[in-house]
């Protein structure tokens, strides 16, 4: 895994964040993904909430979105109050033109599948470099620590090559919001998305894996600051 730096600023992310922000109008319940791109959009709507009187509520999926979201202004609610959002707004790490994802490059794609899986629309944000015609980008999985011998060994049959994920700032894993480990599955090109999704959810003790199969639509910011709109 190479370093995630969530602070430099991005164009081709910004113009994506914020066009995807402006699918949002005043009442509705919004889910806050997780990661650089979609910070562009959490911020823009604190700035919209706070200047231009935007009514939103937002639900996070990280304590990453939760930290910006209240720092940008966004008033929060969680989804036992509110079990049907009206869209949720997330990154990928890699998107085919099926629109497929993969998601969980920063450990988030637990809460990030619940909270997209509520909404009635799932729009992801991404720059160019994340599409692709097939995937083929390491798979991040979610895993009970109590269980990561037996999944690795599962994983392995299934033909993947799992690696623990280390911490960058900590010694030993990454430990998840949820308390959990993640394995960084390399499964080279996916021809088949749903029916890996399948195999992986099977396994005991895989508490979620990062594919996505439930995007509506993709906006990607392109390097002049345009952004193309792909829909399901
Ligand atoms: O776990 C993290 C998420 O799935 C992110 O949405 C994904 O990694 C994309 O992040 P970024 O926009 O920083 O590339």
């Amino acid at each position: 895994m190479t370093e995630r730096n969530i602070s430099a600023d991005s164009p081709e992310k910004r113009a994506a964040g914020i066009a995807a922000s402006r699918m949002v109008e005043s009442g509705m319940v919004v889910g806050l993904g997780t990661g650089s791109t979609v910070a562009y959009t959490i911020k823009e709507l604190g700035r919209r909430v706070r200047e231009e009187g935007l009514e939103i509520l937002g639900v996070v999926t990280s304590y990453q979105s939760e930290m910006l979201a209240i720092e940008a202004g966004i008033p929060l609610a969680n989804l036992a109050q509110h079990p049907k959002l009206d869209i949720a707004i997330d990154g990928a790490d890699q998107i085919d033109s099926k629109l497929y994802a993969i998601k969980g490059g920063g450990a988030a794609h637990t809460r990030e599948k619940i909270v997209s899986a509520s909404a009635r629309h799932f729009l992801v944000v991404a720059d160019e470099s994340k599409t692709s015609i097939q995937l083929n980008k390491a798979v991040p999985v979610e895993v009970l620590p109590f269980a990561k011998t037996l999944v690795i060994k599962k994983i392995k049959e299934l033909g993947g090559k799992p690696e623990l994920r280390l911490g960058l700032r900590k010694d030993g894993p990454v430990i998840t919001d949820n308390g959990n480990f993640v394995l960084d599955v390399n499964l080279g090109v996916i021809n088949d998305p749903e029916g890996l999704a399948l195999k992986l959810s099977s396994i005991p003790g895989v508490v979620e894996h990062g594919i996505f199969s439930n995007v509506d639509e993709l906006y990607i910011g392109k390097k002049d600051g345009s952004v193309e709109i792909v829909r399901k």
